[in-house]
């Protein structure tokens, strides 16, 4: 497969050697430097594109890739509010776009398993539910995409929360993490060095359950991305991971 890497920060280097040792062949490579070398001429020599940029240049990158008519896997986070429009603009041009906040087998078990706890956890109202994330101190966007994608699994199948709210501990705005009984509250710390950390907590006065993902490194998150392009390149449309991996049990 010919892969065009969008993208060639800390997780852009680390796809492309996972990529080259199942004998497929980059054949770009764009960062902030070389941008304007993102064509739809350079783009067609690729059979499928793998985004991993930044927040403000994701929404470029993925419309190029629609006018070169390559398929686009895509890692970036930060761009959740303009999902729908993405997605609309997608299925009208007849493209292609596999996203996901997390490309890791284990945070893609924890996602499902996390929707089968919060169900569960509607028989006892008295726990009291949060999120935790944990990452390095260069994460541009807060709460992390994995977070939200677990509070949105949590939204799903728990009546008593009806929306998220986000706390960044260490910005200097930080004030309190009072929310209120139907806001579900994500805590977002950043920790030097930490490749991403998620935990949901439900609380009671006797007792806690935590249920945490922690990431070693970032190598789990490059193999799925590459495992997506893999999956992705034949298919038409809008898919998310899950469409992907198949956790029928
Ligand atoms: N879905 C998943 O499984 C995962 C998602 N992520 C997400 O992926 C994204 C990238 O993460 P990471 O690699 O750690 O971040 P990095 O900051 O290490 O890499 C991003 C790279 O994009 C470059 N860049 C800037 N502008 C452009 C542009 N117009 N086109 C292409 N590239 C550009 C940056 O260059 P410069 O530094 O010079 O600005 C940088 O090298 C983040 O949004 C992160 O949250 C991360 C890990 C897993
Ligand atoms: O920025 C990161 O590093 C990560 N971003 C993703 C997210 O926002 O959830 C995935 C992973 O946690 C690492």
């Amino acid at each position: 497969m010919k892969i065009a890497l969008l993208g060639y920060g800390k997780m852009g280097k680390i796809i492309e050697g996972i990529a080259l040792s199942r004998q497929h062949e980059i054949v770009l490579k764009i960062d902030k430097d070389n941008q304007h070398d993102l064509t739809v001429e350079n783009l067609q020599k690729a059979d499928v594109a793998i985004e991993f940029s930044t927040p403000g240049t994701v929404l470029d990158n993925i419309s190029t890739c629609f006018s070169a008519g390559v398929p686009v896997v895509v890692g970036t986070t930060g761009w959740h509010n303009m999902m729908a429009s993405v997605k609309a603009n997608c299925e009208e041009s007849g493209s292609t776009l596999l996203y996901a906040t997390n490309f890791s087998v284990g945070v893609n078990i924890f996602f499902h398993v996390n929707k089968i706890l919060a169900k569960l956890m509607n028989n006892y109202p008295y726990y009291e539910v949060q999120v935790e994330e944990i990452h390095h101190t260069q994460k541009l966007d807060s709460p992390s995409g994995t977070a939200i994608t677990i509070a949105e699994g949590i939204l799903d199948n728990l009546e008593s929360k009806k929306e998220w709210v986000n706390l960044l501990t260490n910005a200097p705005t930080a004030e309190d993490n009072t929310v209120t009984a139907d806001q579900l509250l994500i805590e977002s710390h950043r920790i030097e060095n930490v490749p991403g950390t998620h935990t949901v907590i439900y609380d009671s006065e006797v007792d806690s359950i935590e249920f945490k993902h922690t990431a070693h490194n970032r190598n789990g998150f490059a193999l799925g991305a590459v495992l997506a392009a893999e999956w992705v390149q034949d298919k038409k449309g809008f898919y998310s991971v899950e469409d992907m991996f198949n956790f029928n049990v």
